[in-house]
C-alpha cells in the first residue's frame, strides 16, 4: 500500500515519535503512578502551550481553503477553550497549585520553543505548515492515549487527561487533520517537513523536561 504524506513524515521521525509516545511521563500517567509534583510541573507548562496552540488553530481557520474545514477547526477551538481549559483549572485546584504558584514558574525551554514554533507556523499563513504542527501535536497525543491500559486511573487528573486525547470527537479530528495534510501537504512538502520534524523534537523535549528538572 502506498505510504501517505503523513506516514512518510512520521516514519522519518520514528525514533523521536516512539520515544515520546513511550515516554516515562506517559507510562507513569497511564499507570496513575506519576508524582503530583511532576504532573503539576507538566500541567503548568502545558497550560501555556494551550495559549499558542489557540493561535495555531486561528492560523488554520484563517488559512484553510474550505468552509467545512474552517467550521471543524472552530468547533475544536471551542472544545479546547472550554472543556480542556476547564480541566486545567480543576487539575490545578486538585493539585494545590495556585495562580501565584503558576506565575512564579518560568517557561521551560521546550515551552518557549513550542510557542515560537506554533506562532511561526501561524504567521506563515500557509495551511500545510499549520497542519504539519497540528498533526504532530494531536496525532502524537492520540497515539499514546490510545495505548493507555483500561480501566483508566481513578484520579481524574490522570484519567481525564487521557480521555481528552482519546475520545470519538478527538479521534475524528485527528483523522480529519491527516486527510487535510495528505491533501495539501505535498504541495509544500519541504516547508511542511521542516515544521513537522521540529515539532516532533519539541514534543520529546517537552516530556524530557518534566523529569530532568
Ligand atoms: C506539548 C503538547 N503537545 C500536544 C498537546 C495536545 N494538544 C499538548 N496538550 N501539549
Amino acid at each position: 500500500m502506498t505510504e501517505t504524506f503523513f506516514e512518510c513524515l512520521r516514519r522519518e521521525c520514528a525514533a523521536d515519535w516512539a520515544d515520546a509516545t513511550g515516554h516515562r511521563f506517559v507510562r507513569e500517567l497511564c499507570a496513575g503512578s506519576i508524582a503530583d509534583a511532576a504532573m503539576a510541573r507538566y500541567l503548568v507548562q502545558d497550560h501555556r502551550f494551550l495559549d499558542a496552540f489557540l493561535t495555531l488553530l486561528g492560523g488554520a481557520i484563517a488559512s484553510t481553503d474550505r468552509f467545512e474545514s474552517r467550521l471543524r477547526f472552530g468547533r475544536f477551538a471551542g472544545m479546547v477553550s472550554g472543556d480542556e481549559n476547564d480541566y486545567f483549572l480543576r487539575a490545578f485546584a486538585a493539585l494545590g497549585v495556585s495562580e501565584a504558584d503558576r506565575a512564579a514558574v518560568p517557561d521551560s525551554a521546550p515551552t518557549s520553543g513550542f510557542q515560537a514554533l506554533m506562532r511561526e507556523a501561524a504567521a506563515t499563513r500557509a495551511y500545510p505548515a499549520v497542519l504539519a504542527v497540528l498533526n504532530v501535536a494531536e496525532g502524537l497525543y492520540l497515539d499514546w492515549a490510545m495505548q493507555a491500559p483500561r480501566p483508566l486511573p481513578e484520579n481524574f487528573v490522570h484519567a481525564e487527561w487521557i480521555t481528552l486525547h482519546d475520545n470519538p470527537f478527538f479521534c475524528d479530528f485527528v483523522a480529519f487533520l491527516r486527510n487535510e495534510f495528505n491533501r495539501v501537504g505535498p504541495q509544500a512538502a519541504d516547508q511542511a517537513r521542516e515544521f513537522f520534524h521540529r515539532a516532533v523534537k519539541l514534543e520529546l523535549e517537552f516530556f524530557n523536561e518534566i523529569h530532568d528538572t
